[in-house]
């Protein structure tokens, strides 16, 4: 297997990205643009059905690491056009927000696009005493014109009911209401602009990256507002209950996780079908055999950070010195880089590497061994986190983003083989089911 060299983002992309529509799929998102080879290494020995999106990255990341769509493309098509691959692969423009995201990714050759509605989500809505629900309630309506048709309505599953009474409409209303109305407006708009541009495009819906769970209700009635809407899914990002970190496994309770998984599984199947999509999918591994069974194969799981932790566990085996400065440079950073990701990592939770002097102990606190992960259980150290959010203070300084990737040029067969291991490992459980 030839190792591609990233791309300076100008050449051609020999190879191009299709539509993956209800087919299970898995994003490698890679924020440095090296780690395509070591991603493609793993699909192809433990992916079996799982489709690659290979070009994945949102625009936060994109602005974090000054890097443009194209080069983010680029890195990709290059990185599998050099290893001659040739099945189906995605692209994922990833938390779009505006008509300009939808152009510029577009414009890049992305054709799945992830809309982001969160910040028309209430993020308080289940926190509301019925008086104030009601006055919010009140004040949703001229943009909520759909209420009658559920206002009574039971809708049966086999995971259960949902009962569509004055609280749930209302809650689900004042929670959701604006963002179906923003969601539906920017859904057409990319699926009209690939039409004018006659270019492939599929969509996904995402509010993992709210505070409140979608209950089965919220979930079914975005569903079936999308859908009379015209706006099609391949895919939805719902807030699944529990706690999804940043780079660390899942936090709560697995068997209520499996009952609600199932549901909204349940939901998708007759509402679509698409997939169920799991945000900051990276070191879950606890749950994904859950979400592999309750969807019967049809989800999404989506990564990123994690092949930026993986590029940092090179560095820390290839340049001690090196790694401890980012370290450094990164607890520094962390109060700052973390306002816009979930995470509960303090400062406090990972030492400060000068009181660690042995370099093995020193990536078990910053990026986790395998080798002490517990069979069927992902990585769980805090200090993860406190290097996950400050990747673009990192890939931007000067200094520091030069040396990181001068070592990844320098290793990426063994960036390539990390990698590769690191993501059998996710891989597997998704498989297997
Ligand atoms: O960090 C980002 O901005 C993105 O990679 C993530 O939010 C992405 O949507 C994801 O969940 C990957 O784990």
């Amino acid at each position: 297997m030839s190792i591609s060299l990233p791309s300076t983002g100008v050449g051609p992309a020999l190879v191009q990205p299709g539509l993956l529509g209800i087919e299970p799929s898995f994003g490698f998102g890679d924020r440095l643009g090296f780690a395509t080879p070591g991603h493609l290494l793993a699909l192809q020995e433990a992916g079996g059905a799982i489709r690659g999106i290979f070009a994945q990255q949102s625009i936060r990341e994109m602005t974090r690491t000054n890097r443009t769509a194209t080069e983010v493309m680029a890195a990709a098509s290059d990185a599998l056009s050099a290893a001659g691959f040739s099945d189906p692969w995605g692209a994922d423009a990833d938390h779009l927000k505006t008509q300009d995201d939808v152009r510029q990714t577009m414009a890049a050759g992305f054709v799945f696009f992830t809309l982001d509605p969160s910040g028309d989500v209430d993020q308080q809505a289940d926190n509301y005493a019925p008086a104030e629900l009601a006055t919010r309630f009140e004040a949703c309506k001229p943009f909520t014109p759909w209420l009658d048709a559920y206002r009574g309505k039971t809708v049966r599953f086999a995971s259960g009911e949902i009962v569509f009474d004055e609280p749930t409409l209302a809650r689900a209303a004042v929670k959701y209401g604006k963002a179906i109305q923003t969601t539906i407006a920017l859904g057409r708009f990319v699926q009209e602009e690939a039409a004018r541009l006659s270019k492939p495009c599929e969509l996904e819906l995402s509010v993992d990256e709210t505070e409140q769970p979608t209950t089965p209700a919220e979930h079914y009635l975005i569903a079936d507002q999308l859908r009379a809407a015209g706006v099609r899914l391949v895919s939805l990002a719902p807030r699944f209950e529990g706690d999804f970190e940043k780079g660390v496994d899942y936090k709560g309770d697995i068997k209520s996780l499996e009952r609600s998984l199932r549901f909204h599984a349940e939901i998708a199947a007759e509402m679509g079908p698409y997939k169920l999509s799991l945000h900051s999918g990276s070191d879950k591994i606890s749950m994904y055999r859950l979400l592999s069974r309750a969807t019967e194969g049809r989800f999404h799981v989506k990564t990123a950070g994690t092949s930026y932790l993986e590029a940092l566990r090179v560095v820390a085996r290839c340049d001690d010195e090196l790694f401890r400065r980012i370290i450094d440079f990164s607890r520094g950073c962390y109060d700052r880089d973390k306002a816009t990701y979930h995470v509960s990592a303090t400062l406090a939770d990972a030492p400060p590497q000068a009181e660690v002097a042995d370099p093995v102990e020193l990536e078990r606190q910053y990026l986790e061994r395998w080798e002490d992960v517990p069979a069927g259980a992902g990585f769980t150290a805090p200090g993860r986190q406190i290097l996950h959010c400050t990747f673009g203070s990192v890939m931007t300084d000067p200094e520091l983003g030069a040396a990181v990737k001068d070592v990844l040029l320098g290793n990426h067969s063994s960036y390539s083989e990390v990698l590769r291991d690191h993501f059998v490992r996710h891989l597997d459980p998704l498989r297997e089911g």
